[in-house]
């Protein structure tokens, strides 16, 4: 500026006054236009402040913006990223999902397949069924057909078993001979034959003379069993007894025999299977049978009874009341049962039950014996086995009884001692007497043809009048004659082998009748 002025006042120095004005003029025109300018630069200084104060204003302003819009963005972007996140993880669920529906697809359309594969196998079972069930029917009237034929064969079986029974004689006697135990002297026995009917005891005796002579009586039963016969063996020919019964006929098995021959034994038996005796092996078979033939439309009831008589007075050995001093009534009723007052009968459903019942009866004997002298053997113990059945398939109804009797010893007063004492006189007394009218029962059955239906002395004892119904025209007996192997015994047993054969010679006790009746439906 200092330069422009000098280089002026050089120039003004060469000048007119005319020009001097005119320049002047200009200069006083260029401060004007140099104030102007002036002012016009302060004005546009300050407009330009105010534009760049406006400008910083906006600046700060667009700053903001811009940091709320950079938050923004980033908060956009977090979002954005998170979005995408979930985008990505909706994506990959939309095709795991996707192809969870592929598979689901694949299996609903294999299931549809098994399906109809199902559908055609019901439809070709039901098919099947439909033919099975008609089968089964075709089965059943076969089942049923041949039922009916089990049914008639049954009645045809008990019809043919009793004839069985009515040809071998509807009293038989089997004798046993038991073996000998640590005892001395064997008695002179023998078992001629093939056939096991034959007994001969044979026994020497000195003459007049001083010689020696040998006397041989022979006997014959229905069976002769040798010491060394089983259990089994015996009740082999015994069973078909237990089956009559539960045919409905009545049974009485005796064991007759002097003390200690074995009648016990051979009754009730040991402990071990093996040596049961014949009650418990009836009571089994019996058992078996009726189980048999529940398959057959039968349905049988049980029920057991012990009694003993002693000295003509009957004892219940399942009671619990004082012995000898209850007083007990036999009664016999119009329907052919026999009943005794004031005694305990139990319903049976298995054999272990009677096994128990014998025990119990054993038992009741045992405490007495300690008290009277060998009671047992002093007095018959009768076990009853009633049998009921009813067959509604076939209107068929039965009643059984089954009487295993262990009589007293047989042995003759002067033998047992008891002609001394007054107690064992009036025992062996009432055995005798009770013994032989068994005897002359049997015998006056024997007599007694159909037609001439005359007096049977079943009064004449207890035991008789008890098993009158037992005995009589529709029963089977059998009497198993117990024999001591024993030298000492022989005469015993020569009095038994001859009450056997009285028993036996020609007695029959009629025709066994069933005890049946028709139901009526
Ligand atoms: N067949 C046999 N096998 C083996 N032992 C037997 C046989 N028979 C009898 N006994 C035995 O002989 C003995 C006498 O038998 P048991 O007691 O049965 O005779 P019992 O005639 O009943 O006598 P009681 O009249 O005195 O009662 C017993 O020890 C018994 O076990």
């Amino acid at each position: 500026m200092t330069c422009a002025v000098a280089a002026l006042k050089a120039f003004k120095d060469q000048l007119t006054v005319e020009q001097l004005t005119t320049i002047r003029q200009v200069e006083v025109d260029v401060g004007r236009q140099y104030q102007a300018s002036t002012a016009e630069l302060e004005s546009l200084r300050s407009a330009h402040a105010r534009e760049r104060q406006d400008w910083e204003i906006e600046r700060m302003k667009l700053d903001r913006e811009l940091r709320e819009v950079r938050e923004d963005l980033r908060i956009a972007r977090d979002d954005l990223g998170r979005e995408r996140e979930t985008s990505a993880a909706l994506r990959r669920a939309m095709v795991e999902q996707s192809n969870q529906h592929l598979t689901l697809e694949t299996q609903v359309s294999a299931l549809r397949a098994q399906g109809h594969g199902l559908a055609e196998e019901v439809r070709g079972r039901e098919a099947r069924v439909g033919e099975l069930e008609m089968a089964l029917e075709r089965e059943r009237a076969v089942v049923r057909e041949r039922e009916q034929e089990l049914r008639e064969a049954e009645g045809l079986r008990r019809k043919l078993h009793n004839t069985v029974m009515e040809l071998k004689g509807n009293i038989r006697v089997f004798c046993r001979v038991r073996p000998v135990q640590n005892e001395e002297g064997m008695a002179m026995i023998a078992f001629p034959g093939k056939e096991s009917r034959e007994i001969v005891l044979s026994q020497s005796s000195e003459t007049a003379t001083g010689g020696s002579r040998e006397a041989v009586m022979p006997f014959s039963f229905d069976r002769v069993f040798q010491p060394q016969a089983t259990q089994s063996e015996v009740f082999e020919e015994i069973s078909q007894l237990a089956q009559s019964c539960t045919d409905g006929y009545n049974v009485c098995i005796f064991g007759y025999g002097q003390t200690s021959s074995g009648k016990t034994y051979t009754m009730e038996g040991g402990a071990s299977d093996d040596a049961a005796g014949m009650i418990p092996r009836a009571v089994r078979q019996i058992f078996e049978v009726t189980q048999e033939l529940k398959g057959r439309g039968w349905t049988y009831r049980m029920e057991g009874q012990f009694l003993e008589i002693y000295n003509e007075t009957i004892n219940d050995l399942l009671g619990t009341g004082e012995i000898d001093k209850k007083k007990h009534e036999i009664k016999h009723e119009k329907n052919g049962r026999t009943t005794v007052t004031d005694v305990v009968i139990l319903p049976l459903e298995s054999p272990s039950q009677v096994r128990n019942l014998l025990m119990r009866a054993q038992s009741r004997r045992t405490v007495h014996a300690t008290l009277m002298n060998e009671r047992s053997s002093r007095s018959h113990s009768v076990f009853t086995l009633r049998v009921s059945g009813n067959n509604p398939l076939t209107g068929e109804s039965c009643d059984g009884c089954l009487n295993l009797v262990d009589l007293a010893g047989s042995e003759r007063l002067a033998t047992s001692g008891a002609a001394n004492d007054k107690e064992r006189l009036k025992e062996t007394q009432a055995i005798n007497k009770s013994l032989s009218a068994l005897g002359d029962v049997i015998a006056a059955l024997g007599e007694k043809s159909a037609a001439d239906k005359g007096h049977v002395p079943y009064r004449n004892s207890k035991l008789t009048y008890l098993l009158q119904n037992s005995l009589s025209g529709n029963s089977k007996t059998l009497m198993v004659l117990n024999l001591s192997p024993l030298a000492a015994h022989l005469n015993e047993s020569l009095c038994s082998l001859r009450f056997a054969t009285k028993v036996v010679n020609n007695t029959q006790i009629g025709t066994a009748r069933k005890q049946q009746a028709r139901i009526s439906s």
